[in-house]
């Protein structure tokens, strides 16, 4: 099988000074990921490791850089989830770690549960050697500007959420096996203790080996209405292509719910899809060792993976 991986960057509104660095951001997690399926890695280290390397850049609303809820914390949601054996790791709602999907992976791994939460996860990390940091580390200037205009009693509940950059990763390994990642800092300003899609399990992100494996972004409430990720390969599993399947998926979510989102999906056949019914997400591609990538509608950049490792300095 011919590896293939597929990462975005979030689906909403991109401001066009943030375009660049949220471009070239999914670019260097789909190059990481690629790599280690190239080498012969797993589809599960892969979308780790791309999903790892975007939490780290405050580009994203994910790790360092994710948004702040309405106490002026980072709170942040993680899934992984392996399409061999359908195991899934989560955690909800922690604090004070650089990488929630690396502990997610510990969830699957290390426990016999499949999600953990808040104080609970904060007792499981602790125990699991990962070292703490201290929340101001995850809060970059921007969040915090940010949360503070939308405390101001004129500022729109609304218009706040349009910038959302949850990051994810789909992908197939040479042994045909899939996985997804998706990890994020939830919607800005919620309430504490607010639990998004990201965390559950078929609305986040799903993984199987007999159908394929899909990550999603967006408003994280209509997305767990719709339980958009499993939606998507339920739509693949009755015969539609993975760009069909999330195109009538995001319809659906956007008709019955008013939400929109946007979703990455690679087949058990290695075919994929990077589909959204916001304004723009940033993704990025790797197969066949050539590069796509794009922010807005239709845009569909290309460059061999030789060329993109050189000019991203790998
Ligand atoms: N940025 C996002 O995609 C937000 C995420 N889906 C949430 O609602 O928590």
């Amino acid at each position: 099988m011919k590896p293939v991986i597929v990462v975005h960057g979030g689906a909403g509104r991109i401001f066009k000074e943030r375009e660049d660095g949220s471009r070239s951001g999914v670019i260097r997690a789909a190059l990481k990921g690629y790599s280690i399926l190239k080498q012969g890695g797993s589809a599960l280290d892969a979308v780790e490791q791309a999903v790892a390397l975007m939490e780290d850049d405050p580009h994203f609303n994910a790790g360092c850089g994710s948004v702040l809820n309405q106490k002026g914390e980072v709170e942040m949601d993680a899934i992984i989830m392996d399409g061999k054996n359908l195991a899934s790791g989560a955690v909800s709602a922690v604090k004070c770690i650089a990488n929630p999907i690396k502990l997610a992976r510990l969830v699957m791994e290390k426990t016999e549960h499949m999600l953990l939460t808040d104080y609970g996860a904060q007792c499981f990390a602790k125990a699991m050697g990962v070292p703490e940091i201290p929340g101001e580390k995850l809060i970059t200037e921007r969040s915090r500007e940010r949360w503070m205009k939308n405390l101001e009693p004129d500022s729109n509940p609304h218009k706040f959420q349009t910038d959302l950059g949850t990051v994810g990763a789909v992908a197939i390994d040479s042994e045909g096996n899939v996985a997804c990642a998706t990890s994020t800092g939830g919607l800005a300003n919620k309430l504490v203790g607010r639990v998004g899609d990201t965390a559950c399990i078929g609305s986040g992100g799903y993984a199987d080996n007999h159908v394929g494996a899909t990550s999603t972004t967006g408003h994280g409430e209509s997305i767990m209405k719709v339980v958009l990720a499993r939606l998507i390969l339920y739509h693949m599993e009755q015969g539609m292509s993975p760009e069909e399947a999330s195109d009538t998926a995001l319809n659906c979510m956007k008709t019955r719910v008013g939400g929109l989102g946007g979703v990455i999906v690679v087949s058990n056949s290695g075919d994929w899809a990077a589909r959204f019914s916001t304004k723009q997400m940033s993704w990025a591609t790797v197969k066949d060792d050539q590069l796509y990538y794009g922010i807005y509608t239709g845009e569909r950049l290309t460059k061999s993976f030789e060329e993109a490792l050189t000019s991203e300095g790998f």
